[in-house]
């Protein structure tokens, strides 16, 4: 038996009290250690199959398998089988990760990631934030047909499929409901890719080109590369779908078939279109209406006016930087950074005809302090190892960190460049609460603090926070 297969000796019945950051529910073990656990419900008693209890541990891990006292909020069929706990129990498997809150109605997912926020926000920032998590227009009814990115993992004989929550035992899959309904008629899942570790597909929600990237293996010989690129070649070009490769022992990304990257647009009232060109590894948000969504909530937070200087931090390929630099108009000026080689490239590419944009490629604390927080926690020396570009100085900072948030000297930085405004968009109510509360204490008010549903059916939740100087 492996790790992860079912064992009832590792099982307990628990009732769950609420939710915690992260996915899980809470609840203790008769013995009073902290159990979290995921696929669950505030309310309900389930019986539990423990993923994590080391004797020593501060607290266990375990997953539903089956519910003995359903919450009224559990919907009749999760929307994809493969990730159901429940069934997969049954089944005798595992269920796998990326649908954690799919057994629930929409509406109860939104209600727990209010919860968590508001918890976080409160816990970490004093904040007594009353917003509500907002459903995307045009959200389907069950929160599918929304990825428009979608990563699979690959087995050594070349079969595609997903890990469950840390798990390393990879799952094959038949469908992905999440995924939109593009991305499902072409069933990537499908292929059989023998050399390669992964495939990330990205089908652009406009409907132009969507693209396969095939991450290949370490060290394969050439005869199992060609015969991978000439099928996959073959199967683009019938579906018209582009194929890039990439080996671990060459940067260089190959083209298969088609073109070398995606196309996404977006239309900004009175502007017309704007395009963004996003390579095969590149960043672009997930959620067909993420761009949208998030683009209009950063211009309402930011009130850009015309000839003002913004930044605009963790840039990615430019989707704030490019309506930043509508709003401030020719007489303005965007400054953003990127640290990704491949994207702070596409960035600059799609900001190459805006001359009042520059587009920097390096890590956001460095360019902004000449320091590197990172060097410094391993014990390098705190000097300044390069000089820091010179930044404009801001009216605006719009900044869209990773889901470990803003090193502290970047929330300094951006607090001694004295903007008017800044507007902070966060993936992670946690790292959120934590900058808010750094902020404040630098003497910054939250005004405005609105959330989106940019993931359904897991419990990730984006937030965008405005934040202005206390005077
Ligand atoms: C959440 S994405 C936001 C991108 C963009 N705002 C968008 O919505 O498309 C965060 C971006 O920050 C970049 N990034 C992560 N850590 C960074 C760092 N320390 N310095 C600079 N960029 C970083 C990532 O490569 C990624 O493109």
């Amino acid at each position: 038996m492996t790790e992860d297969q079912p064992d009832t000796a590792h099982e307990l019945t628990l009732r769950l009290t609420g939710v915690a950051h992260g996915g899980h529910m809470v609840s203790r073990s008769p013995e009073g250690r902290v159990v979290f656990v995921r696929h669950g419900a505030p309310g309900e008693l389930v019986r539990v199959r423990l993923t994590d209890q080391g004797e020593d541990a501060k607290f266990w891990r375990g997953d539903v398998v089956e519910v003995l006292e359903p919450s009224a909020d559990r919907r009749e069929r999760h929307p994809w089988a493969a990730a159901d706990a429940v069934s997969a129990a049954q089944e005798g498997r595992l269920p796998v990760g990326g649908a954690e809150f799919g057994h629930l109605t929409l509406e109860a997912q939104r209600e727990l990631k209010r919860s968590v926020i508001a918890e976080q926000l409160d816990h970490l920032a004093g904040i007594d934030w009353r917003g509500q998590v907002a459903a995307l227009e045009g959200e389907s009814a069950d929160g599918t047909g929304w990825r428009t990115r979608l990563h699979l993992n690959v087995t050594e004989d070349g079969t595609a499929g997903m890990y469950p929550h840390r798990s390393n035992d990879l799952i094959p899959i038949t469908d992905m409901p999440l995924a939109t309904p593009a991305i499902q008629e072409l069933a990537p899942w499908q292929l059989s890719v023998p050399g390669a570790a992964r495939l990330d597909m990205a089908a652009p929600a406009n409907g132009s080109q969507p693209l396969l990237h095939v991450s290949l293996r370490p060290r394969q010989d050439p005869d199992t590369v060609s015969a991978l690129r000439r099928r996959l070649a073959e199967w683009g070009s019938e579906h018209e779908v582009s194929v890039t490769a990439q080996s671990p022992e060459d940067r260089e990304i190959q083209t298969w078939a088609g073109e070398p990257s995606v196309r996404e647009t977006l239309d900004l009232p009175g502007e017309g279109q704007l395009t963004w060109r996003v390579s095969p590894t590149g960043f672009w948000q997930i959620h067909r209406g993420a761009p949208q969504a998030l683009v209009d909530a950063v211009l309402t937070a930011a009130q850009i006016q015309p000839g003002e200087t913004v930044w605009d931090l963790y840039s990615g390929a430019g989707l704030f930087t490019a309506a930043a630099a509508r709003a401030v108009g020719t007489e303005g000026q965007v400054f953003a950074v990127e640290g990704s080689p491949v994207t702070s490239a596409d960035a600059r590419d799609n900001l190459s005809e805006a001359k009042h944009v520059r587009v920097t490629r390096g890590d956001v604390a460095r360019i902004l302090t000449g320091r590197n927080p990172a060097r410094r926690r391993h014990g390098a020396s705190r000097g300044q190892k390069r000089p820091a570009v010179r930044a404009p100085e801001p009216h605006v900072v719009i900044l869209d960190p990773p889901r470990s948030g803003a090193a502290k000297e970047v929330l300094a930085a951006i607090d001694a460049a004295e903007p008017h405004t800044i507007v902070y968009v966060a993936c992670d109510p946690a790292a959120l609460g934590r900058d808010l509360g750094r902020l404040s204490r630098r003497g910054w008010k939250v005004t405005n603090i609105k959330a989106f549903d940019l993931y359904p059916n897991t419990h990730h939740v984006e937030a965008v926070a405005v934040l202005r100087r206390n005077e």
